[in-house]
């Protein structure tokens, strides 16, 4: 994908999650190589989009650093990642929003061209990654999605009467699945500091292989 064409989408970074199963951490602060995971996403996602968005919830100054606007939920009752999504509809300026989440640190460096590819070919309204597991299987990774901002109304809606899926939602909508590659690591998200531990180290085996290859 061109320069140009990445400036049509606005990039958002899903950070906006309880942290339950890290103690109730605010996730995207949390150490990832030194550094905090929602820092790290949003680097990750520069290169493939034009404007930047952050999602988050707690700790607004913190968030505020990385230097991109920070936008909260609409609601405050920890609504799951589609009032993540809707908050950054909700401010996005561009017709196209690419969604990831801040806990995956290792999701794809080509991520939003194939998205973005199979959305123009399909004439869709959504383009949600999915990823094979160990047995091929295709299985949705939904927090990855690339949507028109036209349906800032419509998810808004669902979520007044009271949706919280995102599969759900996205069902309702024309909407086409892309293959993005293997699950592991690209697709491991961490929700306990031992995932988070072990990415670390899947990251550093990766670097270690393309050094000194079998
Ligand atoms: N904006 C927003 N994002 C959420 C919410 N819940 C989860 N997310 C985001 O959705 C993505 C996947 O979240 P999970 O790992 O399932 O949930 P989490 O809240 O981060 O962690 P747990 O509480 O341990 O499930 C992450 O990027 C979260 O930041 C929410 O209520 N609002
Ligand atoms: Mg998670």
């Amino acid at each position: 994908m061109t320069t140009s064409q990445n400036a049509i989408i606005t990039g958002l970074v899903l950070a906006g999650g309880r942290g339950t199963r890290m103690g109730g951490a605010d996730k995207g602060l949390e150490p990832f190589h030194g550094v905090p995971l929602a820092q790290h996403a949003l680097r990750r996602l520069a290169p493939q989009v034009g404007p930047l968005l952050l999602n988050a919830n707690r700790n607004a100054a913190a968030h505020a650093r990385f230097g991109v606007p920070v936008v909260a939920d609409l609601q405050g009752d920890f609504a799951g990642p589609l009032a993540g999504m809707a908050a950054g509809l909700a401010h996005c300026a561009t017709p196209l929003l690419a969604t990831v989440p801040c806990d995956t640190p290792l999701f794809p460096a080509d991520l939003v061209a194939p998205l973005a590819a199979a959305l123009d070919a399909a004439q869709a309204d959504i383009a949600m990654a999915a990823a094979r597991d160990g047995h091929g299987a295709l299985r949705s990774q939904p927090v990855f999605c690339l949507l028109r901002a036209t349906l800032r109304e419509s998810l808004a809606a669902y979520l007044r009467a009271g949706g919280h899926k995102v599969q759900a939602w996205v069902e309702q909508h024309a909407h086409v699945v892309v293959d993005c590659g293997a699950v592991t690591p690209a697709f491991c998200n961490a929700n306990t500091r031992e995932e988070l531990a072990a990415l670390e180290r899947a990251s550093l085996d990766a670097i270690k292989k393309i050094a000194a290859p079998a």
